[in-house]
């Protein structure tokens, strides 16, 4: 192949970025969107293949920092914008930009990579586990109720409609508050916070952003963001985000969204997979909802991101790693913690469990459970009793998510 590797060049942003759309069958965006992704592309996390003058493949990866159970936020590299022409599919140039990129990623010291995928069977062969879902809903909100707060946990919160971009100042707050709560959730950097408000944006589905914000003795508890479409009787409240400190701020938004006038249904398309208003309607059939994955995550080194994290219960385990993409992964290691700490150091000692690097980055965040993963073929128990105590260790309070995509 005469196809070269590139660090993109940012006068060639345009062109690299048309390869990327023709990839994507040249799927439409608003100029607000465009925009945005120009603005955080980063420019030396990114690729171009170029074959005669023509950029025929693209990735890039943004840098960010990721919660993982027990609060540690570790640098993780995102891998996103990736796409590769229909004349050059299928030579190996995905594969020759994604080895580059891990081994950069290495270079650099994240110890995680992630990624959202535009089909699921795509990114397993790297090394990627599916780690975190996300649940649509679309709840008609005529036959579904939440009921009214008992006692006095709403009392005191007062909501009010806001200017949605002079809002951002402390909705962003209430955001970074909830960062080390929730495995998978991404410190906001500088920029990103206008994934809340661009017009059709990432986890968007509708423009003219509306924002109510809750307040508790004068400061902001809790916020969401939304529009509203057709607001004729039937008309649709469309969510793009909502966060709050604590679960009755939490459900007094939702009772907030399932209520306005003219409205009969609530969407929205990426929400928690343990999202509290689930477990508070009387009718959860009403609620359309749907599971899927989204969150995809790769353990580049392996050692540093296993004692990074902490353990529900405590484990102490040897596992022996598959990793043929990345092989100084691949052997055999000893991870010992608990909810206090964690050590993963390499050993020689008999391997208990057997699993490929993919398996440790679907179980990685809490969300995918060893025994699972064991039924399906993908974990081997070599030590009797082994699975289950490494199964609970591995889970977590609360499930990962992701909060936008990229
Ligand atoms: C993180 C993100 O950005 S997700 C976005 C991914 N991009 C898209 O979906 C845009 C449309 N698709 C494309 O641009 C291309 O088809 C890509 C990027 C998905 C694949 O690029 P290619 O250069 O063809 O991949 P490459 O030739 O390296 O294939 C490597 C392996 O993956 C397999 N593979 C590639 N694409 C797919 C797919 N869509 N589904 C299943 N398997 C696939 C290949 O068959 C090959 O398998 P093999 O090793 O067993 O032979």
């Amino acid at each position: 192949m005469t196809t070269e590797l590139k660090e993109l060049d940012p006068a060639d942003w345009e062109r690299w970025y048309r390869c990327l759309n023709t990839a994507f069958a040249g799927e439409v965006e608003l100029a607000e969107q465009r925009a945005l992704w120009r603005d955080l592309t980063e420019h030396k996390r990114s690729l171009g293949a170029w074959d005669d003058g023509q950029v025929v493949g693209t990735l890039s990866a943004f840098s960010f920092r990721m919660a993982v159970p027990g609060g540690a936020v570790l640098p993780t590299a995102g891998l996103t914008m990736v796409g590769v022409l229909p004349t050059h599919r299928r030579r190996g140039l995905l594969t020759a930009m994604i080895r580059r990129h891990l081994e950069e990623v290495r270079e650099g010291g994240e110890p995680l990579a992630a990624l959202t995928a535009s089909e699921a069977a795509i990114y397993g062969r790297f090394g990627y586990g599916a780690a975190a879902g996300r649940v649509r809903a679309d709840i008609d909100t005529r036959r579904v109720r939440l009921p009214e707060p008992a006692g006095a946990e709403a009392d005191g919160l007062r909501l009010r409609l806001v200017d949605s971009v002079a809002a951002l100042p402390e909705t962003e707050k209430v955001y970074a508050r909830q960062v080390e709560r929730r495995p998978g959730m991404l410190e906001r950097l500088p920029g990103w916070e206008r994934l809340e408000t661009v017009a059709g944006g990432v986890g968007a589905g509708s423009v003219g952003q509306l924002c109510v914000v809750a307040e508790r003795d004068g400061a902001a508890v809790g916020y969401a963001r939304y529009g509203v479409s057709d607001a004729d009787g039937t008309g649709t409240v469309r969510v793009r985000s909502l966060a709050a400190d604590d679960g009755a701020t939490e459900l007094a938004l939702w009772r907030f969204l399932f209520s306005i006038d003219l409205t009969s249904r609530v969407t929205f398309f990426d929400r928690p997979v343990d999202d509290a208003w689930q477990y508070a309607v009387n009718d959860v059939r009403g609620c359309g909802i749907q599971l899927r994955d989204n969150l995809y995550l790769r353990p580049v080194e392996l050692g540093a991101a296993l004692a990074a994290r902490r353990y529900a219960a405590p484990v102490d385990v040897v596992l022996e790693v598959a990793d043929p993409f990345c092989p100084w992964n691949e052997g055999r290691w000893r991870l010992s913690g608990d909810r206090a700490g964690a050590v993963c150091e390499r050993t020689t000692d008999p391997a208990e469990l057997a699993l490929s690097v993919r398996e440790v980055g679907a179980a990685y965040l809490g969300g995918t459970s060893l025994t699972g993963l064991a039924r399906a073929g993908r974990v081997r128990e070599l030590r009797a009793g082994a699975l289950a105590p490494a199964t609970t260790a591995f889970g977590w309070d609360v499930a990962p998510w992701l909060p936008h995509g990229f």
